[in-house]
């Protein structure tokens, strides 16, 4: 079988025929996170919380078998029946080394990811290893696992070493594996500098490294500024970075619960939602590179929450979904929609209500989300006017308007405050409640939890997959 390759704008397998990768994103997998699985802010404080509840032994037990439960043969085989060929598998960078032991890799620390990656290959799936943490945080998200909203990843060159480091691991393992359609290197870089020259240097030198080990896959990169950015990527892009594809996330604004206006595809909607798309790869289109949509996709409104307005709100969602898909489908575009399984707010398969870990964490949720601890398609009626003093408070004592316009520019003042007083601060306190939910479990009532997340104890988001399968195969 042959390696799928960049041929100028296009993805080609064996003999050049062009092979379009549709598929979506496997988050909260190797890359846990707070809307996904539903615990309160990063991943690495939930796993530290509960080894303090449940000791070492017990709570590496249990995330082992979330690893091992969340994707089996039962989800390649649906997904490949929608007719979906790729899946971009988001990995934290704290599987494979330690904080605390950098460079040094840990047992085991292929053991889910391989599994995953031969699963799909016999369903003919590819994959796409997504680096989602980078050591230091490549951003202030909550995605990035670091707790803290500077994105240390770009001051401190060690940081960068270890991923390098990292990254050549991965290509030395997977060098020979055709399945794996490519390496997204880090995924949504918010790189601070004017010039993106923190980025622009990291690509160079894991490119570099990468290439030293393998020349067989492609690499695929991110704009900066969560993949929406790439005024400072070099002119001669195509020819320093071979067999390389370029990535945009197009979350589109009328997907979300902010969005300015409700969704009726007016013609100045259609225009907007195509505009935004064009600007965002029009340096790609320009120096007549490869395109990937390695994010997109709409939130849902769930009953528990949004009550009677639920389907309607809905409706609108998905009316932008296929508007998305068939922009999409003009361009022959490639792309991976976010995102695969959760507990009920984006994925194509969801855990049910009637399993125990939904039951468990029941009233946690409904709190969890009347204080819109998580920033991802938040709703922030409850909670909205205790912050306002402070964004005020901000407004009103910096002198010049300019200082209030911080990096990443996507952060308002409101953003910026909501983001580190909520999604880190408040998140903070919830942090060890959520461990305690777990006390007194043995390994049986730790396996039961994991068990919810199997494919057969999830609801399937049937608006969403028929809207994918009716566009896997074009
Ligand atoms: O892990 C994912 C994570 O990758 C994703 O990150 C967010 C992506 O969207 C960003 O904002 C968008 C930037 O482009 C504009 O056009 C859109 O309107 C914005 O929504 C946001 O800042 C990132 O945090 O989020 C979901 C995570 O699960």
């Amino acid at each position: 079988m042959a390696f799928l390759k960049v041929s100028g704008t296009k993805l080609v397998g064996g003999e050049g025929s062009e092979v379009v990768l549709r598929g979506a994103g496997l988050g909260g997998w190797m890359t846990m996170e707070n809307f996904i699985t539903g615990y309160p802010g990063c991943e690495f404080q939930v796993r530290e919380a509960l080894e303090g509840v449940l000791g070492e032994e017990k709570s590496n037990y249990f995330f082992d078998k979330f690893l091992e439960h969340f994707f089996t043969e039962k989800d390649a085989v649906f997904f490949r029946s929608l007719g979906l060929n790729c899946i971009r598998i988001a990995i934290n960078y704290r599987h494979f080394e330690d904080d605390l032991n950098p460079r040094v890799l840990k047992k085991d620390a292929y053991k889910h990811l391989d599994r995953v990656i031969n699963i799909c290959a016999a369903q003919s799936i590819y994959t796409v290893i997504d680096m989602h943490t980078a050591p230091g945080g490549q951003s202030g998200g909550w995605h990035s696992d670091s707790g803290v909203h500077i994105a240390k990843f770009w001051v401190h060159k060690d940081f960068q070493d270890r991923l390098v480091w990292l990254w050549t691991d991965i290509a030395e393992h997977y060098k020979d594996n055709p399945w794996v359609a490519g390496y997204n290197v880090l995924n949504e870089p918010a790189d601070p500098h004017p010039t993106h020259s923190g980025l622009i240097t990291f690509y160079d030198r894991v490119y570099t490294a990468i290439r030293n080990v393998d020349l067989n896959h492609i690499l695929f990169l991110d704009g900066n500024t969560f993949a929406t950015d790439f005024s400072h990527f070099p002119e001669n892009s195509g020819e320093r970075w071979e067999n390389t594809a370029y990535s945009i996330h197009d979350y589109a604004v009328y997907g979300f619960p902010n969005s300015p206006e409700p969704y009726e595809r007016s013609g100045a909607q259609l225009e907007r939602l195509r505009k935004t798309y064009e600007r965002k790869r029009r340096w790609i289109d320009e120096k007549g590179l490869c395109a990937w949509n390695g994010e997109w996709g709409p939130v849902y409104a769930r009953r528990e929450y949004d009550a009677e307005e639920t389907d309607q709100i809905n409706e609108r969602r998905y009316m932008v979904l296929e508007d998305q898909l068939q922009i999409y489908a003009q361009d022959k575009l490639s792309w991976s929609i976010w995102l695969y399984k959760d507990i009920g707010f984006q994925g194509m398969v969801y855990v049910s209500q009637l399993t125990p870990y939904m039951k468990l964490f029941k009233t946690f949720l409904e709190r969890k989300h009347r204080l819109a601890v998580d920033a991802w398609g938040k709703d922030d009626k409850d909670v909205k006017h205790i912050y306002q003093p402070i964004v005020q408070l901000i407004k009103d004592s910096v002198s010049d308007d300019s200082n209030l316009k911080l990096y990443p520019p996507l952060w308002s003042v409101e953003e910026r405050v909501t983001r580190l007083s909520r999604t880190m601060l408040v998140a903070e306190f919830l942090v060890k409640e959520w461990a305690e939910m777990f006390s007194g479990m043995d390994f049986a009532n730790l396996e039961e939890l994991a068990k919810s997340f199997r494919f057969e104890n999830c609801e399937k988001r049937e608006g969403l997959n028929k809207a994918l399968r009716a566009n896997a195969g074009l």
